[in-house]
């Protein structure tokens, strides 16, 4: 996208070189069929229950992205910390929404891809971890869901009206400026750390996309 200037983002060559994983995770037939207005609303349930939890486990991940920016980066401070209270906001969100849906999301619990995309936000707390591979990582998460969400309030969106409010809050244009800004602080930190971070930041990028995946797979399925 638009990154500080003359140099060519890093992270828009990833989404070019994986386009075909990183289509899959955004348009992704569970958020397709919201759009097309043919999702089943036990499946959305699922998805909503499952998000709960995976949002109760993203904070602790934003949290520790916050914590190395601080030790080095701080001039980011203050994008990441909105991060970690708009995630405040989320929780809210998701309690109400929950309500509205007739789910007790006390009763809910981690199914498998949701505990291994967990496994996976818990390794980044590790201090070895460097800031731009955690920040790369923050902003593909957030990215993804964006994508698969804007498109369902794009033109030509048959998406069912209990549902806007769910795609406007990730398919927001403030929610895609987030995205940016998180965006233009990834290929800045990229272009700044040895190559070793970098591969392993490209690494992460496309294990968030096969993440992803399994989390609409896991959402869709009937069992
Ligand atoms: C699985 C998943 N990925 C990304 C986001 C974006 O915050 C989310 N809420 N859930």
């Amino acid at each position: 996208m638009d990154g500080d200037g003359v140099e060519a983002s890093t992270t828009a060559a990833w989404i070019e070189r994986h386009r075909q994983m990183y289509e899959r995770a955004t348009r992704h037939p569970f958020t397709v069929s919201i759009r097309d207005g043919t999702i089943d609303l036990s499946t959305f349930k699922r998805w909503l229950s499952q998000d709960y939890l995976f949002v109760r486990e993203f904070v602790a991940f934003v949290a520790s992205v916050l914590l190395k920016c601080c030790k080095q980066h701080s001039s980011d401070m203050e994008i990441i910390l909105g991060g970690v209270a708009s995630l405040n906001d989320e929780l809210s969100w998701f309690k109400n929404e929950a309500a509205k849906w007739g789910i007790d999301l006390a009763s809910v619990s981690p199914l498998q891809s949701n505990m291994e995309y967990h496994r996976f936000l818990q390794s980044f707390t590790e201090p070895e971890i460097s800031y731009a591979v955690a920040v790369t990582t923050f902003w593909i998460i957030e990215t993804v869901y964006q994508d698969s969400f804007g498109f369902c309030i794009e033109e030509g969106n048959k998406t069912p009206p209990e549902l806007l409010g769910t795609c406007q809050r990730w398919g927001s244009a403030e929610f895609k400026q987030y995205c940016q800004s998180l965006q233009r602080i990834a290929d800045r930190s990229l272009a700044n750390a040895p190559a070793d971070a970098v591969k392993s930041a490209e690494e992460a990028f496309i294990r968030v996309l096969e993440l992803e995946i399994g989390f609409w797979e896991m959402s869709s399925s009937k069992s």
